[in-house]
């Protein structure tokens, strides 16, 4: 890549968006932050912050917003960090407005809901033979964006291009290690999500930290089962993007996963507790469970979540359902 800008476009200028945005920037590079709204371009440019997405942050000077694609045509690779459920529509956009050779990260977690469809092939379905990437980790977008010490992972199957993005994103507070197995990383984030809602569940509804970290253990064997027979490495999902991610996201109410489930375990509908916030896993959750189904993964807890978020069981049927399965060998 060398002669080319050092310019990094990212596509989504929510939470996270905002928060690589300026990562990036502190890693030495321009950035392009595009949104799809010129009036919410407007207000960062003016104000220099993104007070609806990341209240008290400051974007940093090497952020340049913008609502036009086109101002994305010349960067080294594009970020896209809009919802999981977009992907087939902005990569489509994007294809119309980037040279072929140009990466796409995908920085959702999630996978497609209509089409059960891991998010790296809905990519390259719509940009055949174009390079794409995953980026996935324990981080909150509050955390990085205040500067606080995180690690993520970045894979594409070209293990050059991988490690070249790792070193451009790498910076004094983003540690970004790369791989290449794109599957085990994307598999690792989409998952987490719907687990974490059981973990926010059984601590909304007051059943202790034991059965937290058994839910935390018995649904890192869940994720490790699907990985291993969707062609992820297990190896993979014993690092930052699988078991690491796993961990924060059922650990912390600062996870909307977790925040949506414990408010379930509190009574709330499924449309009440999600309060209008993106909950990833809530998304997810059907899709990751068909796709377990058709290879018959047992996923008893994915299974759960996914009968109490379509009304079929209550979260107290779930919970007499998991502790009732016939006694057997843990793995
Ligand atoms: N927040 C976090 O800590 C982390 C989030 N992630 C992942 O990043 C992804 C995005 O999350 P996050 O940034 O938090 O979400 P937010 O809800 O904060 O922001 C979503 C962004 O996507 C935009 N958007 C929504 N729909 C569309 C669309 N159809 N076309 C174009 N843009 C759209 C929104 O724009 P508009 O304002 O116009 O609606 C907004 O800028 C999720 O998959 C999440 O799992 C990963 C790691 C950390
Ligand atoms: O993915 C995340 C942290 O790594 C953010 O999780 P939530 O989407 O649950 O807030």
């Amino acid at each position: 890549m060398a002669g080319q800008a050092p310019t990094i476009g990212i596509a989504g200028a929510g939470a996270w968006g905002t928060a690589l945005a300026n990562a990036a920037a502190n890693a030495g590079n321009d950035v392009v932050l595009w949104m799809r709204s010129p009036e919410h371009a407007a207000a960062l440019a003016a104000t220099r912050a993104n007070e609806r997405f990341l209240p008290g942050v400051a974007l940093h000077e090497r952020i340049r917003p913008t609502a036009a694609l086109a101002d994305l045509a010349g960067v080294r690779a594009v970020l896209l960090v809009t919802p999981a459920q977009t992907t087939r529509e902005m990569s489509a956009a994007l294809a119309g407005a980037l040279p072929r050779a140009t990466p796409l990260v995908l920085c959702a977690k999630g996978i497609e809901r209509a089409s059960g469809s891991f998010l790296c092939d809905v990519v390259e379905e719509v940009r055949p033979g174009a390079p794409v990437g995953v980026l996935s980790g324990p981080s909150f977008a509050d955390d990085v964006a205040r500067g606080l010490p995180t690690a993520v992972t970045l894979a594409c199957r070209d293990a050059a291009l991988a490690q070249d993005l790792a070193t451009a994103l790498s910076g004094p507070t983003l540690r970004v290690y790369h791989r290449g197995d794109v599957r085990g990383v994307e598999i690792g984030g989409a998952a987490k999500n719907v687990l974490a809602i059981a973990c926010g569940a059984v601590a909304g509804r007051g059943l202790g930290e034991s059965a937290k970290a058994a839910l935390i253990a018995r649904g890192f064997a869940e994720l490790l089962r699907f990985a291993r027979a969707y062609g992820g490495d297990p190896e993979t999902l014993m690092g930052l993007s699988g078991l690491g991610d796993l961990v924060l996201t059922c650990s912390s109410a600062h996870s909307r996963n977790f925040a949506f489930g414990q408010r379930l375990g509190q009574g709330m509908s499924v449309a009440e507790a999600a309060g209008g916030k993106l909950v990833e896993g809530a998304a997810t959750a059907s899709a990751l469970v068909a796709l377990a189904r058709a290879k018959t993964i047992d996923m008893p807890i994915a299974e759960a979540v996914e009968q109490i978020l379509s009304g079929a069981w209550s979260l107290d049927q779930a919970v007499d359902a998991l502790m009732n399965r016939p006694v057997k060998s843990e793995q």
